[in-house]
């Protein structure tokens, strides 16, 4: 893969980078330097346990948080410091929260084409087009019209899934987003978030779904107290976990 150089004339050859990225919350340390390089049309996966700072780090990723130093890139371009366009940086960041963050008095067609017409400036009609091409690549072409009271959860958060896919960002960081819905309503969501991946999109995920994580990731990384302590395949990571913590944390989670 070609080297790109990025502002900063750090080279990274990742379509999103992280570099030594520090948070904390008051005196309270939350991400103690994290590097993260995820390669394109890679699905990164994120475990840990409650408090490593999981959200955080995703968060940091458009700037929901400021960090306190390090840097992000996309596809080289540097995302932190001064100067940045947030609202064009939140174009090629895309991102799926545990809640959906719909609104409820427009339908999900509304929804999907009042973020066009906002964030792209689009003109009405074709961002009515490019919506419902979005809906229905999530399979919602016929709920199109339903506000988000008329959706189940999982409706709902594939709505929110075509809302971010429809401004054809360049990065997807998903944040626990099956975690608010009933245990029959995850299986769809999972479903079109394999699809995503499958058309080729680069996506930062957060969830506790190992069994999902098992079968869609690319690499999993394990968090724990602000730092990646491991990360590997699926295969090798859930079989042969190398540190205590990791293995300690799996056998948590089995029960
Ligand atoms: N805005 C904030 N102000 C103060 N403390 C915060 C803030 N956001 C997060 N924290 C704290 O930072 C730590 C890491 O939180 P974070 O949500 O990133 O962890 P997480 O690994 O995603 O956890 P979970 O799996 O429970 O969502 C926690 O101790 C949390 O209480």
């Amino acid at each position: 893969m070609e080297t790109v150089s990025n502002r900063a004339g750090t080279p990274s050859t990742a379509t999103l980078s992280l570099r030594a990225l520090h948070k904390s919350f008051g005196t309270f340390p939350v991400l103690n330097g994290i590097d993260l390089h995820v390669q394109r049309s890679e699905m990164v996966f994120v475990l840990g346990p409650s408090g490593s700072g999981k959200s955080t780090m995703l968060r940091c990723c458009n700037r929901l948080e400021e960090p306190d130093s390090g840097a992000i890139w996309v596809e080289g371009d540097l995302l932190t410091g001064p100067g940045v366009d947030l609202n064009k940086m939140r174009q090629r960041i895309g991102m799926v929260f545990q809640s959906f963050n719909l609104y409820p008095h427009l339908t999900a067609l509304g929804n999907v084409t009042l973020a066009l017409r906002r964030v792209l400036k689009m003109p009405r009609a074709e961002a009515e087009a490019e919506a419902m091409a979005a809906l229905k690549s999530v399979g919602l072409s016929d709920r199109a019209r339903h506000t988000p009271a008329q959706l189940s959860g999982g409706q709902q958060q594939r709505v929110a899934i075509a809302r971010a896919l429809a401004l054809k960002p360049t990065v997807m960081l998903f944040d626990e987003p099956t975690s608010a819905l009933d245990p029959e309503l995850v299986g769809d969501v999972l479903d079109v978030m394999r699809e995503v991946k499958e058309q080729g999109m680069t996506m930062l995920v957060v969830s506790h779904e190992m069994q999902f994580a098992r079968e869609a990731a690319d690499r999993v990384v394990f968090m724990d107290g602000g730092s990646i302590i491991e990360q590997g395949p699926p295969d090798r990571f859930f079989a042969a976990p190398e540190q205590e913590r990791t293995r300690a944390f799996l056998s948590r989670m089995r029960g």
